[in-house]
C-alpha cells in the first residue's frame, strides 16, 4: 500500500536524472516506421481497431451547433452500416471513443449525444487551449465549466512557460488543481511537445505530468508547428512504461496533431503494441486525436471491403 500511496507524487530526484539519447530514440523511431503494416488479411480489424480509439476533434473558431451535432452522428455511426454488415461487426456498437470540442462547445455535443441515445463521452480541451497562456484562475474556472456542461473527459494544457524554465513543481502543483477541478472526468494532460526544445525536456514534463495524476499523456493541440512525430512519440512512451514500471500506474498515451491517413494510424497501432504492449491497444489507454483522419480510415475498410476506392461523396463526413 505504501508503494502505491507514494506513486503520483512529484519525485524532484528522478526528474532531474533524466537523460534521453538522441542517436536511440531517433534509430528506434525509424525502425517503427519501417516496421510491416498487419498482413492484408487483419489490415480491416486493425483499422476498425483505430476508429475505436479516435476522439472525434473539431477545434475551429468556425465551430457551430450544426457541425458539432454532425461531428457527433459521425461519431456515433463512424463507419457505413453495410460496410460494418460485410465485416460481421454491425451489431458490435463501433463507434469513436469520444468526440472533443472546445469548451464552448460541450453543451452542444452533449444536447446531441443525448437525443441520439447515446453515451458516447464528450472531451473538452480547455486550461487556455492551444497557448495556455491565460491566468490560471481563467484557467481552472474553465475547466470547472467545461465539467458543468457535461464534459466527461479534459484535455488540459501545460504551462509551457514553466516547463521551459525547469520549475517542475510549480508545474506539478498546476496539474494538481487541474486534476482537482476535473473532479471525476478523466484528466488528459496535452504537453505541446514542439515547444519543449528537447527530448529530455519532454520525458521530464510527461513524468511531471503522470506524477500530478493525469490518466493520458498527449502530445501535441495541432496548433503547434511540430505535432505527433514518432521520435517524440517513442520518449513519451518510454516515460509511460517507465513510470509503469516504478509505480504500477498505467496511463495512457494520446498522440495528436496532424494525423491523417489510415496508414499512419497503423503505425501508431504497431508502435504502441511494440513499446507498451497489448493491454495498452484499448480505448482507456489509447486514443488517436484528429480531425481529418476518419475519412480515410473509412475509405480504406471500403477498398478492404469491395475492391475498389470509394468516391468522397460515397462516403459523407462529419
Ligand atoms: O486534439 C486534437 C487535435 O487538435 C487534432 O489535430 P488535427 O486537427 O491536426 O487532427
Amino acid at each position: 500500500f505504501f508503494y502505491f500511496s507514494m506513486s503520483r507524487v512529484l519525485d524532484l530526484e528522478w526528474i532531474s536524472k533524466v537523460r534521453v539519447n538522441t542517436h536511440s530514440v531517433l534509430m528506434r523511431a525509424q525502425h517503427i516506421q519501417g516496421q510491416k503494416i498487419p498482413n492484408k488479411q487483419w489490415q480491416a480489424a486493425w483499422l476498425l481497431k483505430a476508429v475505436t480509439c479516435i476522439d472525434l476533434t473539431t477545434l475551429n473558431g468556425d465551430d457551430t451547433p450544426s457541425n458539432v451535432h454532425r461531428l457527433c452522428l459521425k461519431a456515433i455511426q463512424p463507419v457505413q452500416h453495410d460496410l460494418l454488415r460485410k465485416m460481421n461487426m454491425h451489431n458490435k456498437g463501433v463507434t469513436t471513443a469520444a468526440v472533443c470540442v472546445y469548451p464552448s462547445r460541450v453543451a452542444d455535443a452533449v444536447m446531441s449525444l443525448k437525443a441520439a441515445n447515446s453515451s458516447l463521452p464528450v472531451a473538452s480541451v480547455a486550461t487556455g487551449f492551444p497557448a495556455g497562456q491565460t491566468p490560471l484562475e481563467t484557467r481552472l474556472k474553465e475547466v470547472c465549466m467545461a465539467v458543468a456542461d457535461g464534459a466527461t473527459e479534459i484535455d488540459i494544457v501545460i504551462n509551457r512557460t514553466l516547463a521551459l524554465q525547469g520549475q517542475w513543481e510549480a508545474m506539478y502543483d498546476e496539474i494538481c488543481q487541474f486534476r482537482r477541478a476535473c473532479g471525476d472526468a478523466f484528466m488528459k494532460t496535452i504537453l505541446a511537445v514542439g515547444e519543449l526544445g528537447t527530448f529530455t525536456n519532454v520525458y521530464k514534463a510527461s513524468l511531471v505530468a503522470m506524477m500530478a495524476g493525469s490518466d493520458f499523456i498527449k502530445t501535441s493541440t495541432g496548433k503547434e508547428a511540430v505535432n505527433a512525430t514518432y521520435p517524440i512519440a517513442i520518449v513519451m512512451v518510454r516515460a509511460i512504461r517507465d513510470y509503469y514500471l516504478r509505480t504500477g500506474f498505467k496511463v495512457g498515451f494520446k498522440p495528436a496533431g496532424g494525423i491523417r491517413t489510415a496508414q499512419e494510424s497503423l503505425l501508431w497501432l504497431t508502435l504502441i503494441k511494440e513499446e507498451l504492449g497489448n493491454d495498452w491497444l484499448c480505448p482507456h489507454l489509447f486514443r488517436l486525436g484528429a480531425s481529418s483522419l476518419l475519412a480515410d480510415i473509412e475509405r480504406q475498410i471500403y477498398h478492404h471491403i469491395t475492391g475498389k476506392y470509394a468516391a468522397y461523396h460515397e462516403l459523407p463526413m462529419a
